[in-house]
């Protein structure tokens, strides 16, 4: 019913905005209809050398972990590229590629992982998410930080490179926050914004002391269609998609001018991979800031309204999350990473509206059709 008004609003946005096209509304969800996950335009073509690195993903099955291992099935070939967690996954992912329960507190099953499937790049993907890690502690401190020593001892004896992901969060209200550079002060006041410091700092001593080849992104907000958020800060972000195309109404538990680096789901896992084939030698630092927008609820309904003049967005805050919020970057810097290894972000806040909404449209009236 919703989906029906949006595409009213979508069709009547066409007229008063040139970047909003009824044609690239069809032909995006075209590209979403081949594919669950669209990459933007620019993914690199399929390697036909025998030289593929063999992959293994930990915590594949969180919001960022199934878009990962398509992109690079479709670059290195299904077969080499391993999903894992420690849940069960739904069909269509078991049925897309290997995949294999692997708990990272588990040490010598991992190890026996990457032994017998000659793993040569793990993707470090498990971890506790900022607000599901303040509701415990210990559960964050176990994965976190236990599971990050498993990964680096594993990585550094059977000589992998290795990428851990590294956040927003890891930085704090003592911070430089509109715009954090790449090197400041990083006193994070939540588990997982410390676990996220101590894993750079760890990454970083092992490259120094091993020559273990640790890759690491400090990743903004994730914000995709077709896979939720983990239990974070930046969920309202995802959620609003939702929850406006079905109900046309949204509470978000954030304040109205609450800014935070967001970046759209395709752009983060094209940096990944294109970070991880960067040669070594170009990278003057193992850990990068990497930045697409910043914007405050405020903006991101302002944009949606474009399409969705209707929608009625109200503000329940909680205090925890806008404690965390309220300590993390505003604007985050990313020189470094545009400068060593070419990163350019393709998504900007209109991008991203106009792609999300049109995803989620489409799926929305296939679900309806079936
Ligand atoms: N999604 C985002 O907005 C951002 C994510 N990141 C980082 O990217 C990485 C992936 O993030 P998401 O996919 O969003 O996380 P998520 O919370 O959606 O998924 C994490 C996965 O880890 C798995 N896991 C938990 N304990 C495990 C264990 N003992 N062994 C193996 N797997 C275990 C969970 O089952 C889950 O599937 C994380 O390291 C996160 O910190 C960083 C910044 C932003
Ligand atoms: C920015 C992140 O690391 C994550 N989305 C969270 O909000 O915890």
């Amino acid at each position: 019913m919703f989906v029906k008004q949006l595409l009213r609003g979508a069709v009547k946005h066409a007229g008063s905005s040139p970047q909003f096209s009824v044609e690239r509304l069809i032909s995006a969800a075209r590209g979403f209809s081949s594919s669950s996950q669209h990459f933007g335009g620019t993914h690199p073509p399929p390697c036909t050398d025998t030289e593929h690195p063999k992959v293994l993903i930990t915590g594949g099955l969180g919001q960022l972990g199934v878009g990962l291992a398509k992109l690079l099935r479709r670059r290195f070939g299904k077969n080499n590229v391993i999903l894992s967690d420690i849940r069960k996954p739904p069909n269509h992912v078991y049925n897309n590629g290997p995949f294999i329960f692997s708990d990272i507190l588990d040490s010598k099953n991992l190890r026996e992982i990457v032994v017998n499937n000659n793993i040569s790049w793990l993707i470090h993907y498990s971890a506790v998410l900022s607000a599901v890690g303040e509701n415990n502690v210990a559960l964050a401190k176990e994965v976190n930080i236990t599971g990050l020593h498993n990964i680096l001892d594993i990585a550094t004896d059977h000589g992998l490179r290795v990428f851990v992901p590294s956040t927003i969060g890891a930085f704090g209200p003592s911070s430089p926050r509109d715009p954090t550079p790449e090197l400041c002060v990083q006193r994070p006041r939540t588990i997982y914004g410390v676990s996220k410091v101590h894993a750079e700092l760890m990454g970083e001593y092992y490259h120094h002391r091993y020559g273990l080849d640790f890759r690491c992104l400090r990743y903004p907000g994730i914000i995709s269609a077709n896979s939720n958020p983990g239990g974070g800060t930046t969920d309202y972000a995802v959620q609003i998609f939702h929850t406006a195309v079905k109900t046309g109404c949204f509470e978000c538990n954030l304040r109205s001018d609450t800014l935070l680096p967001m970046m759209y789901i395709d752009d983060c896992l094209r940096a990944t991979l294109e970070f991880m084939e960067a040669p070594a030698d170009s990278l003057l630092s193992r850990t990068y800031n990497i930045s697409a927008m910043s914007f405050t609820p405020h903006d991101l309904v302002q944009e949606m309204q474009k399409v969705l003049p209707e929608l009625k967005v109200t503000y329940n805050v909680d205090p925890v999350l806008q404690a965390i919020a309220d300590g993390w970057p505003m604007v985050l810097e990313d020189i470094a990473a545009r400068r060593d290894w070419g990163w350019k972000h393709e998504f900007d806040l209109s991008e991203l509206v106009q792609t999300m909404l049109t995803h989620i449209t489409t799926s929305s009236q296939r679900a309806q059709a079936n």
